[in-house]
């Protein structure tokens, strides 16, 4: 069991591990909430470079950030830090959080445990493991049931223009994921909680693949309705794939599923997309990954992706072709040729069977006599 810190108030003090687009941007909007927040970088000079102008050198470089931040490390901060603070929020890519989350885990007090926030989107590769399940490995169940995942449609950009934005919050336990909807909650921020982190986590990570899918797409030179295909058949794969797996299939339809979906499907101002659109305009993925200069999570993804949806043995042509382009050298048009000479099938079927990795992950959770049925259907 945990002992969780209360409700942070004013003036408390966050710590975001990550200072990219998305650990800076939410830096940024909850220093504009008067939090005391210190954003940890690894990056020496861009700590000296934000301390000293209040701007972040590499991401975002345009934003002047408020004066209640202060930038921390290169070295992740140490458990004396750590006791200090109410918040902890995570905005380190995937592939990269099992490692941070070792380090931590000896500096983390079970007895006032401070919020957890996760906001990456990704699969781990090599794993398949979730945020959750990453959690669970190297905190404990106790801390993963406690941490708290936010995702929606949510460009940092626009986050830090206080373009109004919406996500979702959820967690297994209810009264965090309330906790961190009000820390984030702003007139120009709503946040809308709900209690299925595994749906809310699969389709922050799945709708990466099909933003590469849509902006090969569009690089390759088709056009809406091509898009509008994408994007449709793209949700319906998504819900099918979560479906098996056991989350409920109505997180699809929410802001971190469909919402996210369409933003990243549509915009050049998603790394997701611009990578399948070079791809479509005949770059090479080393190429693209090498200029990129920022995460692109759908493309360690789509190797997570393509593993799940084999062993849940769900049909997801649009996922497969993304991982064939991407990691058997599948020729774009080739791919785009190969699906639509698929023949025809029943447009809207989720499988049967549903919920394998689901219940081996609420095993590991310590949840294994939870109804599924409250965590697929946790809306009704
Ligand atoms: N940018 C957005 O608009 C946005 C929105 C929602 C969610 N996200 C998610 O947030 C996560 C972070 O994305 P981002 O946009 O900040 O990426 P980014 O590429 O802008 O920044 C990546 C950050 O990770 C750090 N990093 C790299 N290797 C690391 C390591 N080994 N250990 C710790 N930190 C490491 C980098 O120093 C950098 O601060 C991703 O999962 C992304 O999908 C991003
Ligand atoms: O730039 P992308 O493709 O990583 O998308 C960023 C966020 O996930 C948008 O919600």
């Amino acid at each position: 069991m945990v002992t969780s810190k209360p409700q942070p108030d004013s003036n408390s003090k966050v710590l975001v591990l990550g200072a990219g687009n998305f650990g800076s941007c939410l830096a940024s909007h909850l220093g504009d909430s008067q939090h005391d927040v210190f954003m940890w970088a690894r990056e020496p000079d861009l700590i000296k470079h934000f301390n000293l102008h209040h701007r972040n050198p590499i991401y975002l470089v345009d934003h002047d950030f408020p004066q209640n931040i202060a930038a921390v490390g290169p070295e992740q901060p140490d458990k004396e830090f750590i006791d200090k603070m109410d918040v902890l929020l995570f905005a380190i890519p995937t592939q990269f959080l099992r490692a941070n989350l070792e380090q931590i885990r000896p500096k983390l007090d079970i007895n006032n445990l401070p919020l957890l926030i996760f906001v990456n989107k990704g699969i781990e590769i090599g794993t398949h493991a979730l945020t959750l399940e990453i959690i669970a490995d190297t905190c404990g169940p106790d801390i993963a049931k406690a941490a708290t995942f936010i995702s929606g449609p949510s460009f940092a950009k626009e986050i830090v223009e206080r373009q109004p934005t919406s996500v979702s919050v959820a967690s297994f336990t209810e009264s965090e994921a309330v906790k961190a909807a009000n820390l984030f909650h702003q007139p120009h921020f709503r946040c809308y909680t709900g209690g299925d982190p595994i749906g809310i986590e699969l389709s922050g990570a799945l709708k990466n693949v099909y933003a590469i899918a849509s902006g090969m797409s569009d690089g390759l030179g088709f056009l809406n309705n091509t898009r509008a295909m994408i994007i449709t058949r793209g949700l319906a794969e998504m819900t099918c794939i979560g479906t098996a797996y056991g989350a409920s299939p109505l997180t699809f339809l929410g802001l971190s599923g469909v919402g996210d979906l369409f933003l990243t499907c549509s915009s050049s101002n998603s790394r997701n997309y611009t990578v399948g659109y070079r791809l479509g305009k005949g770059e090479s993925l080393e190429t693209i990954m090498k200029t990129l200069g920022s995460v692109a999570e759908g493309v360690s993804t789509t190797k997570a992706v393509k593993k799940v949806v084999d062993d849940l043995g769900v049909s997801a042509p649009i996922a497969s072709s993304v991982y064939d382009v991407l990691y058997n050298g599948k020729d774009t048009k080739l791919a785009v040729r190969q699906l639509m000479e698929l023949p025809p099938s029943r447009e809207l079927e989720l499988p049967p069977t549903a919920g394998g990795p689901a219940r081996q992950l609420l095993r590991k959770l310590g949840l294994e006599n939870t109804d599924l049925n409250t965590i697929m259907h946790p809306h009704l």
